[in-house]
């Protein structure tokens, strides 16, 4: 199976304490898989070791069947990762959204027309163009976590790391959210606490629980 993500026999502890162990995992191209788990069993930690974010204390992380020995080795699959962390408000550079959004592919050399062009599109599939000239931190909470996946979207990644998308969110967005990640044909994996809303979007669920990652 052509996998976008192996993990085997991965572990991580933080200040002396096993967060999890021998934890292995297998995202297929286009799979969407979840991650449920108490509160402080490591999900966002796994997710955040699968984005090159911090280095596991011992197996392998695989991406698009690359091993990666070590965080650099992520660089090149950065355009392809899009993490999407617990909490956004940190994660803006820009004060308006389409600053924001066209940020990372202006970065990339994109010329500020067509970055604007493909900016708007974004905004509109999200269904949040009334958004484009908003100063983002006046912005709610629920917005802010649509415009933080427009940034996302845009370089086109192969692979979505969601942690938690719903969370704080009114039914109204977590519908919209819940749409358009439906309708998104990626590899995800999801962090969440919200069952329905894996239900309706995961093929598999695991659980962290007691350092142990199992599918249920
Ligand atoms: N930066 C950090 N420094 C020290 N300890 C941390 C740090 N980040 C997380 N931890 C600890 O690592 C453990 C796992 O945290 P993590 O955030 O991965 O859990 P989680 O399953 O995502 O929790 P939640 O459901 O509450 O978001 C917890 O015990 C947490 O206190």
């Amino acid at each position: 199976m052509s996998c976008s993500v192996n993990l085997r026999a991965v572990s991580y502890e933080n200040e002396d304490k096993r967060i999890f162990s021998d934890v292995t995992l297998n995202l297929g191209h286009e799979e969407k898989i979840a991650i449920i788990g108490s509160n402080g069993s490591g999900k966002s930690t796994l997710l955040k070791i699968i984005a090159g974010l911090i280095k596991p204390l011992s197996g392998e992380v695989e991406i698009f069947h690359d091993k990666m020995k070590d965080l650099k080795d992520f660089s090149k699959y950065r355009s392809d990762i899009g993490y999407l962390p617990q909490d956004v408000t940190n994660h803006f550079l820009c004060p308006t959204v389409i600053e924001d959004v066209i940020f990372s592919l202006r970065a990339k050399g994109v010329s500020k027309d067509e970055s604007i062009i493909q900016g708007k599109q974004i905004l509109i599939e999200l269904g949040i163009s009334h958004l484009e000239n908003r100063v983002i931190f006046d912005l709610s909470g629920g917005e802010q976590k649509i415009v933080a996946l427009a940034g996302l979207l845009i370089l086109k990644p192969k692979i979505l790391l969601l942690d938690e998308p719903t969370n704080a969110l009114d039914e109204e967005s977590q519908q919209k959210i819940i749409d358009i990640l439906n309708s998104i044909k990626k590899s995800m994996i999801i962090v969440s606490h919200h069952r329905s809303f894996i239900d309706s979007l995961a093929t598999k669920i695991y659980k962290l629980d007691k350092n142990i990652l199992e599918q249920i």
